[in-house]
């Protein structure tokens, strides 16, 4: 038969993974194997010891899956020359690693590893009654199954250098104890140990079955369905009802099985392993069909040969991925504990911490709100404290000045003012409470937005301090709500004054009319000089007019007011618009110099204090920030486990690194 191409692609590389001919062992081969094979097999075994595979590393493994009773176990007592237990019933009930490792010693070594245990078994025998004692142990005495591996080490002289991982039969129909899913339970297994592209199947099949109605067939090809890295090992061929029909069936690959066939046939009863070997080796020469299949294809010398060559293949190709993933998964592992809120050791410990972030606090804010600098907050304008608080002074005072209309109304209220301070006085006077009354109206109409902006302005205040209490407590996020509560505290304390200052002053305002500003003259003097212009418009048929600065003022409604109550009216009018832009003027002033104020007063003294005060009285003290989620301790936890077992990977594959390099110099 022609030498069949086998090729396996594998991250887009095709790997050669042809049978060479098994009879003439190629020296190179065997040199390079003994020089960095060998010494990779054994890291990476050791890697499987670790579990690396559950930080999400995958690793090359040959996995063993067949139908129950379909022989798995026996080629693996056939290339290992040793006892497993076997039966008609379900027997593998636990993943088994097999290390088979060739050893010059004639006295072989068996060791069994499971659940961080090791135990030696001294004679070959014991091996199967050992296996069958883990698995009651890890599997319970039933016939149930479990995913926690077994591990078997023979070192033995003459054995192949193999790892290999024996699964569960695939069964349909629960037997005695079993679960009811069992079959859920066993495909699952074996999807996890096959699914990796760095697993190479060997699909354990009997010769008396159907390979279509197969279904370990189903799940391989699932996973792989060009069949590149999956090799079929054909039992009891000596059982066979159909000689020819085997024969068909391995050259014609009906079930699309990549890697080729290795036909076999194990011990049976009490024969040896050497009987066993002989009787194989004379039924694939003698039998008039099964002779006429290719020699590379026949016998368990073949297949430990074919075996060992697939694994070097995929080991080699495998090892430089396992070494990135390591360092990969140990870097991403120690940088999500970095971001892990740092735990305290003692009270000390989350003292200084507090301290510190106290410090930082008050700098940050010094720096943002007192300085105005925003360098560390470039790309954040809601940070750029300045900017956004004179923005907020801006608002107000264009809404103060936009709550006053000049034009509206003309002298209709001043009018109704003087009408209802009318008295027995002499006319032609104006008396200062009219002023007054005119006054505090008017400062009533706007005394809620300096309240508005006070609000404005603190509500801000407490984003801008909370966005930098996040920033700093990031490692220390069980801080946080004490320190934002304490921030709250003072900055209500805070608001409670301004607003107090604030209500003080629009009270001043409202029972106060004083300025030394010279504009406030300058200004009456002006709008007193639009007196005849606005006089005018009055006798005009459009009886409007335009008063420069002010706009369009209607004046019809005035013709029949009489003159004395006109010109109180209008100077009445003209003196508290002038006099309102001072007031106005005034408050922006007072409100900003307020702010100001209180921002430098609650950052350079009271913010620190206060803090200090809130956690240490009344939060409970420092004791209480040692307190953690259980959440971040068992992620913490975790990931120091998986940085451990990383690291210690990573030293074992530097380890096998470093004698690779010395061996090649
Ligand atoms: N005649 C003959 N019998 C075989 C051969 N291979 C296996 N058997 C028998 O088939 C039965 C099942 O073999 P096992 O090796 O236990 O099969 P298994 O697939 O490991 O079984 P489970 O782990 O229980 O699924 C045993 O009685 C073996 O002796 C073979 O090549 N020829």
């Amino acid at each position: 038969m022609a030498k069949t191409e086998f090729t396996k692609l594998n991250g887009g590389k095709v790997i050669d993974l042809s049978p060479d001919d098994h009879t003439q062992k190629s020296p190179p081969l065997v040199a390079s194997y003994n020089e960095k094979i060998r010494p990779i097999l054994d890291a990476v075994d050791k890697l499987r010891r670790l579990n690396v595979t559950q930080e999400g590393i995958p690793l090359p493994t040959i996995v063993v899956v067949g139908d129950q009773s379909s022989g798995k176990s026996s080629v693996l007592e056939s290339l290992a020359g040793i006892s497993l237990p076997r039966g008609q019933d379900i027997c593998t009930r636990v993943p088994l690693i097999m290390r088979l490792q060739h050893h010059p010693d004639p006295a072989p070594e068996f060791v069994l590893e499971f659940q961080k245990k090791s135990v030696k078994i001294g004679e070959e025998s014991q091996i199967s009654e050992a296996i069958s004692k883990a698995t009651a142990e890890i599997a319970g005495n039933c016939k149930g199954i479990s995913n926690v591996p077994l591990t078997l080490v023979v070192k033995k002289k003459g054995v192949p250098d193999l790892t290999m991982v024996d699964l569960p039969g695939i069964t349909r129909v629960p037997v005695g104890d079993q679960p009811k899913d069992i079959y859920e339970q066993i495909s699952g297994m074996i999807m996890e140990y096959i699914k990796p592209d760095e697993s190479i199947i060997l699909n354990v099949l009997s010769a008396l079955v159907d390979f279509t109605t197969c279904g370990s067939i189903c799940m391989s090809r699932s996973v792989d369905s060009t069949g590149q890295r999956t090799l079929a090992v054909v039992t009891k061929c000596d059982q066979c009802p159909d000689e020819s029909d085997l024969l068909n069936k391995v050259n014609t690959n009906a079930v699309n099985i990549g890697l080729g066939y290795v036909c076999v046939r194990n011990r049976i009863g009490d024969e040896t392993y050497g009987e066993a070997r002989t009787k194989e080796a004379t039924l694939f020469e003698q039998h008039p069909l099964l002779s006429k299949i290719d020699k590379s294809m026949v016998g368990i010398p073949a297949l430990a040969h074919r075996l060992v060559q697939i694994q070097s293949v995929i080991i080699s190709k495998c090892f430089p991925d396992i070494i990135k993933n390591i360092n990969e998964k140990l870097n991403a592992s120690v940088l999500n504990l970095n971001k892990l809120p740092r735990s305290f050791a003692s009270i000390p410990d989350a003292m200084v911490a507090f301290m510190q972030i106290v410090v930082s606090f008050k700098e940050t804010l010094q720096k943002i709100l007192v300085r105005g600098e925003y360098d560390d907050y470039e790309h954040d304008k809601e940070m750029h404290c300045n900017a956004r608080l004179a923005e907020m002074i801006d608002t107000l005072s264009k809404d103060l000045e936009a709550s006053v209309n000049f034009c509206e109304n003309f002298l209709v209220e001043e009018m109704k003012v003087l009408e209802e301070a009318n008295g027995i006085r002499l006319p032609n006077f104006l008396p200062h409470s009219v002023f007054l009354i005119l006054l505090k109206k008017k400062v009533n109409g706007i005394s809620d937005l300096p309240l508005t902006f006070v609000n404005k302005v603190c509500a801000y205040l407490e984003l801008v301090s909370s966005r930098v209490l996040i920033d700093l407590c990031a490692n220390y996020p069980q801080m946080l709500p004490l320190m934002k509560k304490a921030t709250q505290h003072v900055m209500e304390k805070i608001k409670l004054k301004f607003v107090e200052r604030v209500d003080e002053m629009i009270e001043m305002e409202k029972i106060i009319d004083y300025t030394c500003d010279p504009e406030f003259i300058t200004s009456y003097n002006k709008l007193m000089g639009k007196r005849d212009q606005i006089l005018k418009s009055m006798s005009s048929i459009a009886g409007t007019t335009n008063v420069e600065g002010y706009g369009i003022i209607y004046t019809k409604h005035l013709v029949n007011v009489p003159g004395n109550t006109w010109d109180q009216a209008f100077d009445l009018k003209m003196r508290m618009t002038a006099y309102w832009k001072i007031v106005l003027k005034r408050m922006v002033d007072c409100l900003a110099l307020q702010l100001w104020f209180f921002m430098q007063k609650v950052v350079n003294k009271e913010m620190e204090m206060e803090i200090v005060n809130e956690v240490m009285v009344h939060g409970g003290g420092i004791e209480k920030m040692l307190d953690e989620p259980t959440s971040v301790v068992k992620k913490r936890e975790q990931l120091q486990s998986s940085i451990s077992l990383l690291k210690e990977s990573k030293e074992i594959i530097e380890q096998v690194m470093d004698n690779i390099e010395v061996t090649s110099n």
